[in-house]
């Protein structure tokens, strides 16, 4: 009944906050969202302050010193270059950390079938009015509750605009034949969802649902289900609101306006949250990762009252080589020597990333490849959201003669093979 009360004082300016965004897409077939201008440059006081995120990062440099003295790192500001340790609160990122064993756990739970349950194309009462304008016209609905048959089960759902990756990332979570005889797909095609999709793994009293999405390419009627959803389903347990990287790096790091009326419309329904930065193997350096997550928290900050707990960052795809500063960022000893707080793996960058990933190889040309990076942590997340013991999954990690999982990543040992693949590298060089 609250969440309802708080839904309707702020279903209408959502709604027309979409509508605007919506329809200025939708004018111009085809355009791009307009860059919003530079952000001004921020001093080095204001940055003093640990409650708010830089607002520009445009690079970052790292010294690294021959003589093994600790290493700087610094990014330029107007007031000349300002030392990372002074960064500290404001660019790392504030995020549940796992053992190895409970992200194996996690994975061990998803590693089990998984089931489409139900699928709900609209919800009660039937949707008149459409809340998302500038979409594309209507289906006959189909009228349906979720039904008692998945009362009283916790559930976890993936919102996000369309083509944010909700699809793939639950995928991503289960095994390959699940996901198949589920039909769970990404598509290319903005607005490939068109229902509420409840899945479950075995008969676990946990239920983790596919929303179709919202801005441009979806329908006008899906609005309206989206809401009364998260307003009134008294099972959510966590939404997890997905935003891509490519849609931070097109509009220059600035949330779209739908997200921000969604943002909005999270944060009345009082439901917790999570933001998860998808598709990060698309991120072309360190500096645009550092500035996809900044965007984020300083939007969580300014519109989340606090409800907005982290940033997960996640691809989809099973393996990625991130093209960012492995020396600079994945070297535990230059990460120990910048300061307290900046350890693994609450670092940006590789460091974090690494670490969330199943497994990293080094290529032969040096290269690192990671394996999963934050699925087996969104996996985790999504047990400790809707009350299941990871513990108990534990105790059958380690009962297990061989675990599906690999080992957690060793970052000690995939620097010194970095370095044995480049001298290597280096050698055949110079021989030819
Ligand atoms: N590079 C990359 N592409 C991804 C990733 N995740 C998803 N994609 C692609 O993004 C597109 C959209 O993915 P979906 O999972 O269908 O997105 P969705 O949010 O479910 O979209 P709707 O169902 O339309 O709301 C597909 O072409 C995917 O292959 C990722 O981690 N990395
Ligand atoms: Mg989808």
């Amino acid at each position: 009944m609250a969440r309802s009360k708080a839904l309707a004082a702020i279903a209408r300016p959502v709604a027309d906050a979409l509508h605007a965004a919506t329809a200025a897409a939708a004018a111009v077939p085809g355009a791009t969202p307009t860059n919003p201008p530079s952000p001004p440059s921020v001093p080095s006081g204001v940055l003093e302050s640990a409650l708010r995120p830089p607002t520009t990062i445009n690079e970052i440099r790292v010294h690294v010193p021959t003589d093994r003295a600790a290493p700087t790192i610094t990014i330029p500001t107007i007031d000349g270059d300002l030392p990372v340790t002074d960064l500290h609160p404001l660019v790392s990122t504030p995020r549940r950390t796992y053992t190895p064993a409970q992200l194996q756990a996690a994975s061990l739970f998803f590693g089990r079938p998984a089931n489409l349950v139900r699928s709900v194309t609209s919800l009660d009462p039937p949707c008149t009015e459409p809340e998302f304008p500038g979409a594309t016209s209507a289906p006959a609905a189909e009228h349906e509750t979720v039904g008692p048959y998945l009362g009283g089960v916790p559930e976890v759902a993936f919102l996000g605009a369309s083509n944010a990756g909700k699809s793939s990332l639950l995928r991503a979570l289960m095994t390959k034949s699940s996901a198949k005889a589920a039909g769970l797909v990404g598509s290319q095609r903005a607005g490939a969802t068109t229902s509420l999709n409840f899945y479950r793994v075995m008969h676990d009293p946990l239920l983790v649902v596919d929303m179709m999405g919202y801005g441009v390419g979806s329908r006008r009627e899906w609005g309206k289900v989206i809401e009364t959803y998260l307003a009134q389903r008294k099972e959510l347990k966590r939404i997890y609101w997905l935003i891509s990287a490519p849609s931070l790096l097109d509009t220059r790091f600035e949330l779209a306006e739908y997200d921000r009326a969604v943002l909005d419309l999270v944060t009345s329904v009082r439901v917790p949250f999570t933001a998860v930065l998808t598709k990060i193997d698309v991120i072309p350096s360190t500096s645009a990762f550092l500035r996809c997550t900044d965007a984020l928290h300083r939007d969580l900050l300014d519109r989340a009252q606090g409800l907005g707990d982290t940033v997960l960052c996640t691809s989809a795809k099973s393996k990625i080589t991130p093209q960012w500063d492995v020396h600079a960022l994945g070297d535990p000893d230059l990460v120990r020597s910048i300061g307290p707080g900046l350890k693994p793996p609450v670092l940006h960058g590789l460091g974090l990333v690494s670490a969330m990933a199943d497994q990293a190889r080094v290529e032969d040309d040096g290269a690192v490849l990671l394996t999963r990076p934050g699925i087996a942590a969104v996996q985790a997340h999504i047990l400790q959201a809707t009350g299941q013991k990871l513990a108990r999954w534990e105790g059958k990690v380690t009962r297990l003669a061989t675990p599906k999982v690999p080992p957690a990543v060793d970052l000690m040992a995939m620097k010194r093979e970095i370095g044995k693949a480049q001298r290597k590298a280096k050698k055949a060089k110079r021989r030819r």
